[in-house]
């Protein structure tokens, strides 16, 4: 498994007096258990230990269960697979838009399977994401109270959503077949302004001001039709994680849509944990996708220009 661990080992290395799962962050990624097996994270180690144990205590199969802090270890060791376009990973983001998480806002728990480097499964868990849109007023109330979805895809059989909860069958999605830039609505993160994605909506003439979402839920929500087009114009040099991808992508493909970088090229999953493209990623419909394209590389030029 390819795992991103999603936990941020605070600088005292004790838990935070508000434990619930959450750890804080703020520090330096967390991807094996090297930290965790020094001396001095024993309290850490425990809680986390604790954590587990609460957890399955709390599911009847596994009531019986003794985990001892070397389980816990030795299980999150499990996820030191490299990827690449041999056999068979899972790749796994526990908490993706873990500042979403912490703000209790939107977060994600993102699951894909790569085959020969290909995504051919993926599933998304989106707890705060509503039912209806992802794009709704803050103080919409009954779209705040109706939340949690789950998401999931295979190659070649569509893209389903249902409730959380389980409440209600799966249906498919579809992505928006809107044509109307005008009345598109777009999606980035919440990390940094990015000038380029202003630029590039001001060409497609899009007038609604960018919605921002953490996480891969903002893959789902092209899925669903919540919004046209996502996109992902991060600081030059940064390369991206594969499971910040890997389940959103295969999600808004099948539903219909492109994930796809600033050349119109598709995301390479078989290079390893860091994803392998160029510039950029995009994730929009196949009809919005050649306007998309143009003014990605006209407002490219243009920022080259200013640069000199
Ligand atoms: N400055 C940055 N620019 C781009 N991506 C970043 C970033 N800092 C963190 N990330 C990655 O972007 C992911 C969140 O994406 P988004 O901004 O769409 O919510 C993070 O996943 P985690 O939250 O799982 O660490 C992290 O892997
Ligand atoms: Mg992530």
């Amino acid at each position: 498994m390819v795992c991103n661990l999603n936990v941020y080992v605070p600088s005292s290395s004790h838990l935070p007096s508000t434990t619930n799962g959450l750890f804080l962050q703020g520090h330096k990624p967390w991807l094996d258990t090297g930290d965790l097996r020094k001396k001095g994270s024993e309290v850490f180690l425990e809680g986390i230990t604790k954590l587990v144990r609460d957890a399955l205590a709390s599911d009847e199969s596994y009531a019986d269960s003794t985990i001892t802090t070397e389980d816990v270890l030795n299980a999150i060791d499990c996820g030191q697979s490299q990827g690449g376009s041999n056999g068979c990973h899972w790749v796994l983001d526990p908490i993706d838009g873990t500042r979403g998480f912490v703000r209790g806002e939107q977060y994600a728990v993102g699951l894909a399977l790569l085959v020969e480097g290909k995504v051919v499964v993926g599933v998304m868990a989106c707890p705060n994401l509503p039912l209806s849109s992802a794009v709704v007023e803050r103080d919409d109330k009954s779209c705040q109270d109706n939340v949690g979805c789950l998401f999931f895809a295979t190659t070649g059989s569509g893209a389903y959503v249902q409730p959380l909860n389980g409440n209600s069958p799966p249906h498919e999605v579809r992505v928006s077949s809107n044509e109307n830039l005008e009345e598109a609505k777009f999606l980035e993160s919440y990390h940094m302004p990015i000038p380029l994605h202003s630029s590039i909506a001001k060409k497609l003439g899009i007038t609604a001001l960018p919605v921002r979402i953490d996480s891969q839920a903002k893959y789902a929500a092209v899925s669903r039709g919540d919004a046209e087009m996502y996109l992902r114009f991060t600081l030059v040099g940064y390369r991206e994680w594969i499971w910040d991808h890997a389940a959103g992508s295969i999600i808004t493909t099948e539903a219909g849509g492109v994930v796809c970088d600033a050349e119109g090229t598709p995301l390479d999953f078989s290079k390893g944990k860091r994803l392998d493209h160029n510039r950029g990623i995009i994730v929009t419909t196949k009809k919005l996708k050649p306007l998309i394209l143009k003014a990605v590389r006209e407002s490219i030029e243009e920022e080259k220009h200013l640069r000199v």
